[in-house]
């Protein structure tokens, strides 16, 4: 008898869930075939969305659209609808407004429970949803990062990152082995920009080169081994973390914290992990400064910049318009998370791509070379300055060809705060839209020759008419970093080329991308790098 009950039960129960879950697919796709402004777009499964078939990828997403529906496509990560374009107008209504009461698409993100629980749903800039929060962020961080002072701090800071760079390359064997070291650039540009980011946020040395240097090398540095785990470690987190972010952000919370529990609780340990150990270097960094004599002038880094505007030693008076108050421990800190997260893979991913263009353009290379040298003199470690840096108009040409035809953030995305028109469609406040930057840069209605690598294009023009052009994003929230990428890449090129030259290993050499955190970065070249002939 007891067995018969628990038959009829269990085949209840299963009659039961198959009409519950049969109810909720139809409901799903009875919902989904009568939605509004129907898009074409793969078709979705109930709670994952189009995560399945498409990954978590936007990058590669964003070319499959483009390939197979064309300028305007819609797909679903969970239950969140997304829009994708690729159409000039669109992407200019959505990157130009430079107010923000005249913004319809002032929000990065609609809510979204992963970045509420890695808590930058209300603090930074990227993700931050609170627009009066954002908004006195954005002015501290822009006003800093553009200022004069720090940016020949941070001149300073490439120019010494440069020199150990450098030095172990020597170590290694560039300087006495004329013609056959190889150098792999991904790997080396990481670790580069790695320790950069690092020293330019927490102004705290960095190690990443000199690990990088020990992992490959039977010399082995002499610098203490706490010193090189805790950067080591530090960087393994920050990365991981990285990496974690998209399933963070586009995996649906009823997933993460049931089927996906164990990885959704390490990434989210992980960032916290990152944040604690910032944390503790901000309250240093307070009592350094604190420690520092009044009447001592400050140095122009961007954590000392950032815990002294408001208050009495603010040498840089950032104008914050009512706003009187000093940044809090934890804003500083989740603001350089996201500087590190923005600032260190698309600064290597650009050098990389760089310096993979030049070796296959050898004439785009010597023209480079002797800019550099009309600018510098010939001269193996030339001093840098921001003057000098401005005569660099072919550098930056090369810098931005570089960008338009191999873009490392090949899609941006930002979410509407209003109802908007685009492409004839109405979108209700709140939806995510994806922008194709790839498509725009090489399309050939704006640019002639797309495929050709040819950085004259910039010379003859002027940046701002280059509407096609999408670097930085653009309009209220561009890039804040744009000026200091801008000034690292360009010394590090003249550094470079200032000592060494290079060459692909392979002519032609195919230039291996990846993708990963939203970034197209390279991922395998080698060149041979000799010593300059002087
Ligand atoms: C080659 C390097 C870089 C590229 C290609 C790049 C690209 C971008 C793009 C496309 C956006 C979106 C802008 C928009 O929505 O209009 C952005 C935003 C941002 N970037 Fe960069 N970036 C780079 C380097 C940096 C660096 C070095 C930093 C800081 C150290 C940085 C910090 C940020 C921040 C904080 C935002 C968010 C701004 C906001 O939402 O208000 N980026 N970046």
């Amino acid at each position: 008898m007891a067995l018969l009950c628990l038959n009829i039960t269990t085949i209840d129960w299963i009659t039961v869930s198959f009409l519950v879950i049969g109810a909720y697919v139809l409901r799903y796709y009875y919902n989904y075939f009568t939605r509004k402004n129907p898009l074409p777009g793969p078709i979705p499964f109930p709670i994952v969305g189009n995560l399945l078939q498409l990954g978590l990828d936007g990058t590669k997403i964003a070319k499959h659209l483009d390939s197979k529906y064309g300028n305007i496509s819609e797909v679903y990560f969970g239950s969140n609808r997304s829009i994708f374009i690729s159409g000039l107008d669109e992407v200019e209504k959505i990157y130009s407004p430079t107010s923000i009461k005249k913004n319809d698409f002032i929000y990065r993100l609609p809510p979204n429970k992963g970045i509420n629980e890695i808590g930058l749903e209300k603090n930074g800039l990227m993700f931050n949803r609170d627009i009066k929060d954002w908004s006195i962020n954005r002015k501290i961080l822009s006003q800093t990062l553009m200022s004069r002072v720090f940016l020949r701090n941070t001149i300073k800071l490439i120019e010494k990152n440069c020199d150990e760079l450098f030095q172990y390359w020597d170590l290694f064997g560039v300087a006495e082995h004329d013609n056959c070291t190889v150098i792999e650039v991904p790997k080396w540009t990481r670790a580069f920009t790695n320790d950069l980011i690092i020293e330019t946020t927490i102004s705290k040395k960095s190690y990443a080169k000199a690990n990088y240097f020990n992992r490959l090398s039977d010399k082995k540095l002499d610098i203490p081994q706490h010193l090189l785990k805790q950067s080591g470690d530090l960087i393994d987190n920050l990365f991981a973390a990285l990496k974690g972010g998209m399933f963070i952000i586009n995996v649906p919370s009823c997933i993460r914290h049931t089927i996906f529990k164990y990885l959704n609780d390490m990434i989210i340990g992980l960032f916290y992990r990152v944040e604690d150990v910032i944390s503790k270097r901000v309250k240093e960094r307070r009592q350094e400064i604190e420690a520092m004599s009044v009447e001592k002038e400050l140095p122009s880094d961007l954590l000392t910049m950032m815990i002294t505007t408001n208050t009495s030693r603010d040498q840089n008076k950032i104008r914050l318009g009512d706003y009187s108050e000093p940044l809090s421990d934890i804003s500083i800190c989740k603001i350089i998370v996201e500087l590190i997260i923005g600032g260190t893979d698309t600064t290597m991913a650009t050098i990389s791509f760089v310096l993979a263009y030049l070796c296959n353009h050898p004439k785009v290379k010597d023209q480079l070379i002797k800019e550099i040298e009309q600018v510098y003199g010939v001269n193996l470690s030339p001093t840098i300055t921001i003057e000098s840096l401005d005569k660099l108009r072919y550098c930056e040409a090369v810098i931005h060809e570089t960008a338009r035809i191999c873009p490392v953030n090949e899609v941006f995305f930002r979410t509407s705060n209003n109802r908007v028109e685009l492409c004839g469609y109405t979108f209700e406040p709140g939806t995510m839209f994806w922008t194709n930057f790839y498509s725009l840069n090489n399309n050939e209605n704006y640019w002639v020759e797309p495929d050709a690598f040819n950085p004259d294009r910039f010379l003859d023009n002027d940046l701002k008419k280059l509407k096609a052009f999408y670097q930085f994003g653009g309009g209220v929230r561009h890039c804040p970093g744009r000026l200091l990428v801008m000034a690292q890449l360009k010394s590090f090129l003249v550094r470079f080329f200032s000592k060494y030259d290079i060459e692909s290993t392979i002519s032609n050499q195919p230039i291996i991308k990846g993708f990963a955190g939203g970034i197209t970065y390279c991922e395998k070249f080698d060149v041979y790098i000799r010593p300059k002939k002087i």
